[in-house]
C-alpha cells in the first residue's frame, strides 16, 4: 500500500459486467475479462480481491480461470486477496485452509476472507495455516450489506456485541505484531455512524478491508467518519466502480489510479 497507493480492486465477473463490454457470459468471457483486468492492473495496484462466486458458477474451468488470476497477479507484485468467504467446523476448515493458504495449491493466495459465524474458534485451523504460510485472513466482523446488522449487532451476555467480540478475537491473534498483524477484519465502508454506537474497537492490530465503495453507495469521502482513527489502517476496496469503466485497459487503470488518488487523501 506504501508503494502503490491504498487501494484494493475487487475482481467480479458479473454477467452484467461481462455484457457490457461485449463478452459472452460463457468461459471465453469469464477469460478475457480477467485477463482484461489483471493485465491492465496487477502491476499497479496493491491488492486485487477475485470474487470466487464468479469463477465457481462456471465449474472447473472458471476455476482454472481464477488459478491463472491468482498466480498472474502476484507474478506482477500485487498481493491476492482471496474473496472465498469460507467457514465451516473445523476439521473442514482445515481443507479450505489447504486450498487457499497451503504455498503449494494453485489457488494459494496472500489473504482469504473467512465467516467467523461457526465461532471464532472454528477459523483455527485457517489461523495456524496463515500463520505458517506468512500469509492472512480478513474475517467479516461487520459486512457492508443491510442484512448482517441482525447477527452482527446483537448483543451478547456479557454486553458485547458479536462483532465487538470477533474484534476483541482478532486482537488477540495479532498481539505482539507491528505495525499490524496478518489478521485483519471485514468492516463495510458503508456503516455511518454506526461503530460509535455499536462500541466496536477497530484498533485490533490488523488491516481493516472495507468493501462498499462505489456500487453499494459509500464513497472514499465517507471512510474517516466510519473509521474514525482507525482509517490509517484501512483498505478500501472497490469491484464495480472500477470495473464499469472496461473493457478499455487505459480506462480501468485511470479509474484506479483515480480511485487510489482518493483513497490516499482520505486513508493516508
Ligand atoms: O461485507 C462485505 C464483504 C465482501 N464484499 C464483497 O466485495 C465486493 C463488492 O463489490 P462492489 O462491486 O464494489 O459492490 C463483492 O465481491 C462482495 O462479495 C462486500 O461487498 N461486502
Amino acid at each position: 500500500m506504501d508503494e502503490r497507493g491504498p487501494l484494493c480492486v475487487g475482481i467480479d465477473p458479473h454477467a452484467a459486467l461481462l455484457a457490457d463490454w461485449g463478452l459472452g457470459d460463457d468461459i471465453a468471457g469469464l477469460e478475457r475479462f480477467t485477463r482484461t483486468v489483471v493485465e491492465a492492473l496487477a502491476d499497479r495496484v496493491a491488492v486485487l480481491k477475485p470474487q470466487s462466486a464468479f469463477f465457481e458458477r462456471f465449474g472447473s474451468r472458471g476455476v482454472a480461470v481464477l488459478e491463472r488470476a491468482v498466480a498472474e497477479s502476484r507474478d506482477a507484485g500485487a498481493l491476492v486477496v482471496m474473496d472465498a468467504k469460507r467457514g465451516d467446523i473445523g476439521s473442514t476448515m482445515a481443507a479450505y485452509a489447504d486450498a487457499y493458504l497451503d504455498p503449494s495449491s494453485p489457488l494459494f493466495s496472500d489473504a482469504l476472507t473467512v465467516s467467523p459465524y461457526l465461532g471464532f474458534g472454528s477459523l483455527r485451523p485457517a489461523l495456524d495455516r496463515a500463520r505458517a504460510a506468512g500469509c492472512g485472513l480478513f474475517v467479516l466482523a461487520l459486512t457492508s450489506n443491510p442484512e448482517g446488522a441482525e447477527v452482527q449487532h446483537a448483543v451478547r451476555g456479557g454486553g458485547r456485541t458479536v462483532a465487538a467480540t470477533v474484534l476483541r478475537h482478532l486482537a488477540a491473534e495479532n498481539a505482539g505484531e507491528a505495525p499490524l498483524g496478518s489478521f485483519g477484519a471485514v468492516v463495510g465502508a458503508t456503516l455511518g455512524g454506526t461503530l460509535n454506537e455499536l462500541g466496536v474497537d477497530l484498533d485490533m492490530g490488523g488491516a481493516l478491508l472495507a468493501p462498499g465503495i462505489g456500487a453499494q453507495g459509500a464513497t472514499a469521502g465517507d471512510l474517516p467518519g466510519v473509521f474514525g482513527p482507525a482509517v490509517g489502517n484501512v483498505l478500501p476496496s472497490i469491484s464495480r466502480g472500477v470495473l464499469r469503466h472496461g473493457p478499455s485497459p487505459a480506462a480501468l487503470r485511470e479509474a484506479a489510479a483515480r480511485e487510489a488518488g482518493l483513497m490516499a487523501e482520505t486513508v493516508a
